[in-house]
């Protein structure tokens, strides 16, 4: 059996930052989610506003041009860039370096987004998330796995590491296949779940906050924006992954006395952040 490190309150306030009094947008971070298409905006809207909610000083985001109007209504302080393309992205053009790219939530597989992804990561060196349908293209071009920033960290959910790292018979299993991806691909798992473990290389990390009321659409598209957030606040990748996925689940357990387990939301998660982060300073 190998060691499995819980990620609880005195694990995440090593790694914890507090605000620096003298701080500005210009050096919180510059975040950007790259994602949507059409019927789907409301994933990476979701992202965007988790993100911000996180701390980060500005948020950009790319989105087929049926999100334009979308996210600026949605979300009046994130700023969006368009692709060419309606429904979906096909080219992915900007003119500045964020400090992070969180990239996937509702961005579709059409064969032209695949074109787009494969770009994209054979030029970025900006420190990545990815995350759903990023995921489900990744898997079907394997090669392209070199070409990631070393320990990006990647967020399936149970389907999406099926895809990643194929079927196992057991947890043990599932567990030594995905620590051999994360140690061949040089990447941070973050395997979503009841409960979340983290997987860098051989340490294993298990979440302790969260509970069923985050199976619900959307969650996971909103720890995409809390991880990618941390990222572009200069927290290192394992230690984004780790307060990300204890900040996300914490969101739920304050909410649950509220919401109940059916009626909570995606929504209620980003509205719960600012007091799952005040928790940290009780
Ligand atoms: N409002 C929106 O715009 C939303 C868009 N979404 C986007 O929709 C696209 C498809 O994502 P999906 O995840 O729905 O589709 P997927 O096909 O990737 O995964 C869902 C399938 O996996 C199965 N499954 C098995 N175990 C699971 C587990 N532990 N957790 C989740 N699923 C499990 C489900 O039963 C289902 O068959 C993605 O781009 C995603 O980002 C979703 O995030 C939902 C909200
Ligand atoms: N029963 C559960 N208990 C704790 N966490 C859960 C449970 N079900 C789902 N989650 C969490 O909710 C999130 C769902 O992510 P995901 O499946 O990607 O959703 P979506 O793609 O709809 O945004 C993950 O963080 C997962 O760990
Ligand atoms: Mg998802």
């Amino acid at each position: 059996m190998r060691p499995i490190l819980p990620i609880n309150k005195s694990e995440i306030l090593k790694r914890y930052k507090p605000i620096n009094p003298n701080t500005h947008k210009g050096i919180q971070g510059h975040a950007l989610l790259i994602g949507g298409s059409y019927g789907k905006i409301g994933a990476i809207s979701l992202a965007s506003k988790a993100c911000l909610k996180t701390g980060c000083g500005l948020v950009s985001v790319f989105v087929p041009r049926c999100g334009y109007k979308i996210i600026q209504t949605a979300v009046p302080e994130v700023m969006v860039l368009n692709d060419v393309s309606v429904k979906y992205i096909t080219r992915i053009v900007f003119d500045f370096v964020p400090n992070a790219i969180g990239i996937g939530p509702g961005m579709g597989q059409d064969i032209e987004t695949h074109t787009a992804l494969h770009r994209f990561v054979k030029t970025n060196k900006v420190p990545l998330v990815i995350d759903a349908d990023g995921l489900n293209i990744l898997s079907q071009n394997k090669q392209w796995l070199t070409f990631l920033p070393e320990k990006t960290i990647f967020t399936p959910h149970q389907k999406e590491l099926e895809r990643l790292i194929g079927q196992w018979d057991s947890i043990a299993d599932k567990i030594e296949k995905t620590i051999a991806f994360s140690k061949q691909n040089n990447l941070i798992m973050v395997m979503k779940g009841a409960p979340t473990f983290i997987i860098d290389g051989d340490t294993i990390y298990e979440n302790t906050t969260g509970n069923a009321a985050l199976a619900t659409a959307g969650t996971g598209d909103v720890l995409t924006g809390m991880i990618t957030s941390l990222l572009a606040q200069s927290y290192d990748p394992i230690d984004a992954a780790i307060l990300g996925v204890y900040l996300h689940g914490l969101t739920a357990d304050i909410a649950l006395p509220e919401t109940g387990y059916q009626s909570f939301i995606a929504s209620d998660c980003i509205a719960n952040i600012g007091k799952a982060y005040l928790s940290l300073e009780k």
